[in-house]
């Protein structure tokens, strides 16, 4: 889809407008099978002998997909290995999942020296790097992947950090919207020297059943609102402590202000590019990230290490939440880490519905 800009939208070459606010994700028979399975908008996969998912030291011919990962319902991504690791672990004991005796958990894609990746039963835990372009080649990877291990319905989320905007540090945000540094609330790459825009769109829904999973009593705040996605950690975010910096503070300050005014509540790296491109795949997907800093008061991030650390288990205890409430209520997968979600039938070329995800 090539788009062309409509105010702040994208039209998707049939004059539809894509940015109506209150969409959910359009799962439709372009990116799902009758049974629920991802179905990839590029024909030219299907008619290849092998697709090598380079980067995450995978492969289409090489591993047997859908016995190692057919089984997969939630996808959870952050930015270091270390982060991802430890979630593997949490989520481990909050859904009661068991190894297999004499066995650890194992960085899938250790031999690719670019993405780490764990798998807990119908979970998967993996490191995305920084920025757009790092989130943006492991998302076309992992939507492979989704469809060569035939997964159903995946839930895609993004446990980050950001910079809160009039939010102090330790404040948890869900986004509702996604917009890049000039507000625009697309991703935008060149394409054969042409640029394509994609709505950067996020499942309303489950924006609302996760600030429901928020609980009084937990010693923050959980709040929603739109998440600035900048390309770069210092002037991108306004910052006055880069190694370049040719605005004053005013400027800075009048920037967030504007910001803030437009009803954005967080800063970070990658939240266009992973609405976008899970939204264009049809993945149902969330992006819940915890306040480093108010960006309002300051630019270095010095808060002592160890907060940090407890602050960073703050997206995780949510997704966990929505993770193990989702089990409990539908109760379907095994969680084994076998069987019980992969679709073993060729599945190719049957077309309509998917399931509803929902599970209140
Ligand atoms: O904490 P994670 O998820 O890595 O993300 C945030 O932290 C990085 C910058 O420090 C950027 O990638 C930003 O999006
Ligand atoms: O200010 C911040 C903190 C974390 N990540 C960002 O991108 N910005």
């Amino acid at each position: 889809m090539s788009c062309t800009k409509s105010g702040n939208g994208c039209t998707n070459g049939n004059g539809v407008d894509n940015n109506n606010e209150d969409d959910a994700v359009e799962i439709s028979t372009e990116t799902r099978y009758l049974d629920g399975t991802v179905r990839l908008r590029n024909p030219n996969i299907e008619l290849m002998d092998q697709d090598i998912l380079y980067h995450l030291a995978l492969g289409s011919e090489s591993h047997d997909l859908v016995e190692m990962f057919g089984d997969v319902k939630f996808v959870c991504m952050g930015g270091t290995p270390k982060r991802m690791f430890n979630f593997a672990e949490y989520i481990m004991k909050e859904i009661g999942h068991k190894l297999p005796t004499g066995t650890q958990l194992m960085d899938i894609s250790q031999y690719s020296y670019r993405y780490s990746m764990y798998k807990v039963g119908p979970v998967l835990s993996i490191s995305h790097g920084m920025g757009a372009p790092s989130i943006g080649i492991l998302l076309h990877e992992v939507i492979k992947l989704m469809y060569h291990a035939r997964c159903r319905d995946p839930v895609f989320f993004r446990i980050g950090t950001c910079g809160g905007i009039g939010l102090e540090g330790g404040t948890v945000i869900i986004s509702d919207n996604a917009a890049d540094g000039m507000m625009n609330k697309y991703y935008q790459v060149p394409v054969l020297g042409k640029l394509v825009k994609r709505p950067a769109k996020l499942d309303k829904k489950l924006v609302k059943e996760l600030k429901a999973l928020a609980n009084p009593d937990d010693p923050y705040d959980t709040v929603t609102g739109t998440t600035m996605c900048a390309d770069d950690f210092y002037e991108g975010q306004g910052r006055l402590d880069g190694a370049f910096c040719d605005y004053s503070e005013a400027d800075k300050m009048e920037y967030l202000e504007r910001l803030r005014s437009n009803g954005i509540r967080n800063i970070e790296m990658e939240a266009t590019t992973f609405a976008a491109l899970t939204h264009h795949a049809g993945i149902k997907a969330a992006i819940v990230c915890v306040a480093l800093l108010d960006r309002m008061k300051g630019d270095q991030v010095c808060t002592p290490k160890e907060v940090l650390t407890e602050w960073q288990l703050r997206p995780q205890i949510l997704v966990a939440r929505y993770i193990k409430r989702y089990l409990q209520t539908k109760g379907r997968i095994s969680l084994d880490g076998h069987g019980s979600m992969a679709v073993k039938s060729p599945r190719r070329f049957k077309l309509v519905q998917q399931e509803s995800q929902t599970f209140e």
